[in-house]
């Protein structure tokens, strides 16, 4: 909705008018309740708007032990909560920064771990106006792109729960006035004052300069993380289209890849780790090895780790790989697995298609076995025996891969294919099918 059409209705109206369809008819939200002035209009709104909308309304403290106050701030949701007929749940979170990690980053992410427990349809914060101005500097100060300056959406997914933003539209001055109306109270965070942390400093000498220049600042900011959130939408649609084109069976095609304009390559990579949930890689990172995909030599196999998460290329196809995983098993029994389509085995996907050439499905049903390489497996062929370890090299399958390739054996100890490479000769049928096993 367009914040300056929001605007000219008090909170509460505005509110009410637009509760957003995806919250509409759900039985139950809960406020993310720290005590301060944001979170308690936010506790107070829904409060009021529950008999109109139908839902549950509880809230959620997390308690991070870091203030000498922390107790006093969960008293005072506690009677705040306690006067609406609330339920609130207090819990304690052990906010310890490893080396390198921030204090802020490490308290955030032990908060949403708690929102993510929550057993609500949506969870609300009371992040407002001003807040979604600073993030966007912020972004914009640390160099972020479309998707860092789209700031805070409205609504968005955290896994099965909606994160509702319903405050967004208003400034901290409103919600002061909002609370002096309806006499509410609330406890300050001291670390909120102290301008070591980036955010505040521009809140507190930053941010009043330029107001006195540009009184509508926040407006003109929150239009521009508006304007990019629907830039990186488009961007993620085109990525997305690309990586369809340019995946097969879970690898990059560079030959594909190539075809694309420079940008829409970098953007393809950052969304496939995306895809992937890998994390972020850095653009530093994810540049280096975008080089490297294109001009490093044959004989070379770029690699860029994203934690658990390795993209490496070999020849003309990038692999995305979990290597170093927990130890496999050296056998695997695949009882009528193939009817079922596809199965998680062996630290990767097994699919089974429909193939001219693919394994007779009576030998599959007598029980299958897939098994850790040993060394010195051969394949039988139209050709004679071929060393496995010749068919995985001919068919592309990079050197780190090849030692943990899973084989396929009968039950009459038969070596029956090496998935997704080659079947042996004297298993197939034409209406056999074709196991596929790709790394995870
Ligand atoms: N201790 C807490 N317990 C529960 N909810 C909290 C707590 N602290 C903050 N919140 C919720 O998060 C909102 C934003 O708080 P704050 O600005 O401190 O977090 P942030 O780190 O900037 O937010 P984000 O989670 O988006 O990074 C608050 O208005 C409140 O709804």
């Amino acid at each position: 909705m367009d914040d300056s059409r929001k605007k000219r209705l008090d909170p509460l109206s505005t509110l009410l008018t637009h509760w957003p369809a995806e919250l509409a008819g759900q039985a139950s939200i809960e406020v993310g309740l720290s005590g301060g002035l944001d979170s308690m209009v936010l506790l107070d709104l829904l409060w009021r708007c529950r008999e109109q909308r139908h839902f549950h309304l509880s809230a959620v403290h997390v308690h991070h032990g870091l203030s000498q106050h922390a107790d006093e701030w969960v008293e005072h949701c506690r009677q705040a909560c306690l006067a609406r007929g609330v339920p609130l749940r207090v819990e304690r979170v052990d906010v310890r920064p490893a080396g390198g990690e921030s204090l802020e980053a490490v308290a955030r992410d032990a908060r949403y771990r708690v929102y993510r427990q929550s057993s609500a349809a949506g969870l609300a914060l009371a992040h407002h106006l001003d807040d979604q101005s600073e993030t966007v500097l912020l972004q914009l100060l640390r160099g972020g792109g479309p998707h860092a300056l789209a700031a805070m959406p409205e609504l968005r997914r955290l896994d099965r729960l909606w994160l509702w933003r319903p405050l967004l539209a208003w400034s901290r001055r409103e919600l002061e006035a909002y609370a002096a109306t309806h006499a509410l109270t609330w406890v300050t965070d001291e670390s909120n004052a102290d301008t070591r942390w980036r955010r505040n400093l521009l809140r507190h000498d930053i941010l009043p300069l330029i107001e006195s220049a540009l009184p509508d600042y926040r407006q003109h900011l929150q239009r521009c993380a508006h304007m990019m959130g629907q830039a990186a939408q488009i961007l993620d649609e085109v990525a997305d289209q690309d990586l369809d084109a340019c995946l097969q069976q879970g690898r990059l095609l560079l030959s594909r890849l190539r075809t694309l304009g420079m940008p829409r390559q970098r953007q393809l990579l950052a969304r496939w780790l995306k895809r992937l949930e890998a994390g972020e890689a850095g653009p530093d990172a994810l540049a280096d090895f975008h080089g490297q995909l294109l001009t490093a030599g044959a004989d070379r196999h770029p690699q860029l780790r994203v934690g658990a998460l390795s993209l490496l290329r070999y020849r003309d196809q990038v692999w995305a790989v979990r290597l170093g995983g927990g130890p496999l098993p050296q056998r695997q029994s695949l009882t009528g697995l193939f009817e079922a389509g596809e199965q998680t085995c062996h630290g990767g996907l097994l699919q089974w298609v429909t193939h001219e050439r693919g394994i007779a499905r009576d030998l599959l049903r007598e029980g299958v076995e897939l098994r850790q390489r040993c060394g010195g497996e051969r394949l039988r062929l139209e050709v004679g025996h071929k060393p496995v370890k010749t068919l995985l090299q001919e068919a592309g399958i990079p050197p780190a891969l090849r030692q943990s390739w899973p084989l396929l054996f009968l039950a009459d100890g038969r070596l029956a294919a090496v998935p997704s490479v080659a079947v042996a000769t004297d298993c197939r049928a034409p209406d056999g099918v074709w196991p596929i096993w790709l790394p995870d």
